[in-house]
């Protein structure tokens, strides 16, 4: 049933890994009747549009005992799938929907993951109290990138990778940056991109953190929204 995953890498070819998302994938549209995490609910499509999303990135950069903070996890996407199939990550899921996190928590429970925590918690929040905590900070789906950054960039280590995960639209959504995200302290380092006839084109932006960001960011979620950087 998961065996597309193994086209990203032969080692996900394992009996735990592939238990613990069965439970997973039951977990989620069992919970998905009451709380609507999302709007995907056949079993194949989870698998491609969900599991599989979250992986491909994985071979583009070493995720071994690195500490990955997910920004607006979701039903976890990406940071649960990481988990799963990089056990000794450190992960960070961080999410300000009530539901979703109690969602979240019960996963981790039944799961039996260890070393993930969710957070209940805006990102421009936390990233300002755990300022370079972390060697990746990823996120699917959350906010355009010139808003994404901001929220996410403090948290991130220097010379450590903050990855986007986005979908057709990456190129304008870089081109609105205006090149600002120097500004923040992160430089484009490289692309990932992969076409799918079942998951359209997903672009895999990796951003490097090469100074320390300034403490004048983020700023209130109002002022990052009204006037994101590169406007
Ligand atoms: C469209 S969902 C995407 C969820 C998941 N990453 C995925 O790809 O399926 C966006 C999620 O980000 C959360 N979110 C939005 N802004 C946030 C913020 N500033 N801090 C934390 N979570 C946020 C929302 O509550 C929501 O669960």
């Amino acid at each position: 049933m998961f065996n597309i995953l193994t086209q990203i890498n032969k080692n996900f070819e394992c009996d735990i890994a592939f238990e613990k998302l069965k439970k997973y994938k039951d977990l989620l549209k069992t919970w998905n009747s009451k709380f609507n995490l999302t709007a995907i609910t056949d079993d194949e499509e989870i698998i491609k549009k969900h599991f599989y999303d979250s992986l491909i990135f994985s071979s583009y950069i070493d995720l071994i005992n690195q500490s990955i903070l997910d920004i607006g996890s979701g039903a976890g996407f990406p940071g649960i799938v990481i988990k799963i199939f990089f056990p000794n990550t450190n992960l960070v899921l961080l999410e300000s929907n009530n539901k979703k996190v109690l969602f979240l928590k019960e996963v981790i429970k039944e799961l039996d993951l260890k070393n993930i925590i969710v957070i209940n918690e805006r990102a421009e929040e936390y990233t300002k109290n755990n300022i370079e905590c972390f060697d990746i900070v990823i996120s699917r789906a959350v906010a355009q990138l010139n808003i994404l950054l901001e929220l996410g960039v403090q948290a991130l280590k220097i010379d450590g990778y903050f990855i986007a995960l986005k979908g057709k639209n990456y190129d304008l959504e870089i081109k609105q940056l205006n090149k600002k995200e120097k500004e923040l302290g992160l430089l484009f380092d490289k692309k990932q991109i992969v076409e799918d006839n079942h998951l359209g084109l997903r672009a895999n932006l990796f951003y490097k953190k090469f100074k320390k960001t300034s403490s004048l960011y983020p700023r209130s979620y109002n002022k990052i929204k009204n006037k994101p950087i590169g406007d």
